[in-house]
Parts: structure tokens; C-alpha cells; sequence
């Protein structure tokens, strides 16, 4: 019996232009479809690498992002205008590359406030912003990196307890063993209720964890967690991160 629930299709391409074509066509694929159930297209994002890649991708698609609602499948714990603020980097980024996406599209967190209140403060905005299915807010797309350690979201595997919890859907995360150390993160219950859940993995030095997570399943690994229960699981590598994985490739 398959170590996962959901099917994971694994897309693993050669370059960083097919990466970036490979997004784009999935993110336009799953706002159309997401259109047809509903008014709005609501993608949570990860920091990290993926800022420039959904960058590129959302430039080379050509896509119409009037409709999205950006939030934030973990943040960082530090003002809004410090360079390690995952809103900020996006921000950034799409002023001048895609300055059709407006300020208020982004659904983010409050870090002015303590980090008690800014986990439970964003939980309240993702249960009034996000349709409700099975009693859970679930996201059209959630798109996902992962660390060298197998961390996704702010969930570490030095921290496994954040995995077990069960009843909050954003929880404040100290000690983070990657800085900063106080940041925010989605949980599992959230994360699994999603209709598409897709990772974006890339470089040599991830590609043994890709193999650890995506083809043995090994439970150490705080990504190997993600199995969204009612949705679709894609996976994106490229020639790097994929070397243990192109026999799933689809
Ligand atoms: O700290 C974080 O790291 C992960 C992975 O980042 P990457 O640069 O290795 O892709 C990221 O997904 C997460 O959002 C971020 O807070």
C-alpha cells in the first residue's frame, strides 16, 4: 500500500526556464479551475527561493492575477519592512516586476503584534478570507518549498511536536532552527485540507531529502507530513533536486 494518500505527480525538468514554464501553466491551470467554483483564487505562499521562481513564472504565464488573494503559508516574526519578512520580499519583487498586483490582494500577517496573537490574529483572517470545506478554510494552491532538512512551511524536524498539533491552523513558532527564530506557521490540518499542494524543489544539495521525502516517505522529515486528504500533491524538481526521483516522473 502506497505511504501516501493522495497521488504525487512528479513534474522534473531540465532548466530553469521549464521550471518557470512548468509553475506558470499549473497556477494558471488551477486559478481557471478555481474560477469555476468561485470569485476568488486563494494561494498560499512560501518564502525563500520560491519568491523568484513564482516571479518568473507568473511574468512568463501572462496570467490575470485580478482575482488572487495572496497569504502566507509561514512568515517570519520580524516588521514588515525588514529584508527577512517574506511579505516584504514579495512586495519587493512585484512593485516593479508585477505592479498589476495590488496591496490589498495580500492577506498577511500582523507582526507588530506579539507572536501569540500574530499566529491566532492570522488563523481568525484565513477562516473569514477562505472557503470552507470539510470544516477547515481550504486553499486552491498552496505552493511549498523545502529545506536541506526536509523542513516545509516553519515546520523543523528539530520541533516535532508542531506536527502534532491538531486543533490551531497557524501556530507561533520560537527556537526556529533556521534565523530568524520567531516566525508563524501553517499546520498540518490546514495545510492537508488544501485542493492542490505543490512543492518547488530545486538544487544539488536538496536532492537526497527529495528522494527521503517523496519516495520513501520517511516521517523524520516535516514535508513528508504534507498529504493533502481530499486534493492533488505535485511535486516540481529540477535536473538537480530530482536526480533520485525521475523513475515518478510522470
Ligand atoms: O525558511 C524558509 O525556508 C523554506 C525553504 O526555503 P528555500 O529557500 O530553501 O526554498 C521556505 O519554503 C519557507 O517559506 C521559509 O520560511
Amino acid at each position: 500500500m502506497s505511504k501516501r494518500k493522495s497521488t504525487l505527480k512528479v513534474i522534473s525538468v531540465d532548466s530553469e526556464i521549464d521550471l518557470v514554464q512548468g509553475l506558470g501553466e499549473l497556477v494558471k491551470r488551477l486559478a481557471k479551475e478555481a474560477f469555476t467554483r468561485q470569485e476568488q483564487f486563494h494561494v498560499g505562499l512560501s518564502g525563500g527561493s520560491m519568491v523568484k521562481l513564482l516571479t518568473k513564472a507568473l511574468i512568463e504565464a501572462d496570467v490575470d492575477t485580478n482575482r488572487w488573494l495572496f497569504y502566507f503559508c509561514d512568515e517570519r516574526h520580524v516588521p514588515e519592512n525588514s529584508e527577512d519578512n517574506t511579505f516584504h520580499a514579495y512586495r519587493k519583487h512585484w512593485k516593479t516586476e508585477l505592479p498589476r498586483i495590488r496591496d490589498e490582494q495580500f492577506v498577511k500577517a500582523d507582526t507588530s503584534l506579539d507572536l501569540e496573537s500574530c499566529a491566532s490574529n492570522y488563523e481568525v483572517k484565513i477562516r473569514t478570507e477562505v472557503p470552507i470545506a470539510g470544516s477547515l478554510p481550504q486553499f486552491d494552491l498552496l505552493l511549498l518549498g523545502m529545506g536541506p532538512d526536509g523542513h516545509t512551511c516553519s515546520l523543523f524536524p528539530e520541533q516535532p511536536e508542531s506536527l502534532q498539533q491538531i486543533h490551531r491552523l497557524v501556530i507561533p513558532i520560537r527556537n526556529s532552527p533556521k534565523p530568524p527564530p520567531e516566525r508563524i506557521t501553517f499546520t498540518l490540518p490546514l495545510i492537508n485540507n488544501a485542493r492542490h499542494v505543490a512543492f518547488v524543489v530545486t538544487g544539488a544539495e536538496k536532492a537526497k531529502v527529495v528522494e527521503d521525502v517523496f519516495v520513501e516517505v520517511d516521517k523524520l522529515f516535516p514535508a513528508a507530513w504534507v498529504d493533502p486528504k481530499n486534493g492533488d500533491l505535485t511535486l516540481i524538481v529540477d535536473e538537480n533536486s530530482g536526480r533520485y526521483v525521475r523513475s515518478l516522473s510522470s
